[in-house]
């Protein structure tokens, strides 16, 4: 296969450009697991010394903060995204 059909681009010019972003965003990519990642371990800290205090794991008043913080930044989209987060950090619920 060509770089112009792993692409999908109609040009070599076009398939060099895009070749270079998608390696940029495998980078970010990596970068925001990584970050995910880091979320999920520090929620589980705050989760464990909540359950540990005789406290329940979820805490629903900071989910709506959590929501609202990247609705405002991301639009609805953002929503959805940060609910995927949080199933993420603390399971289903
Ligand atoms: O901030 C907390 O109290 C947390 O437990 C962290 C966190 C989160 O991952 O953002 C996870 C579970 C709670 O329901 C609320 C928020």
């Amino acid at each position: 296969m060509t770089a112009t059909d792993v692409t999908g681009a109609r040009t070599p010019e076009a398939a060099d450009v895009i070749t270079g972003a998608r390696e940029r965003i495998d980078t970010l990519d990596d970068r925001i697991i990584g970050l995910i990642q880091e979320r999920v371990a520090v929620s589980a800290v705050i989760q464990e010394a909540r359950i540990t205090s005789g406290g329940r794991r979820v805490n629903l008043s900071r989910e709506m903060d959590v929501l609202g913080h990247y609705r405002e930044a991301l639009g609805k989209p953002g929503t959805a995204l940060a609910m995927t987060l949080l199933e993420l950090c603390r399971g289903k619920i």
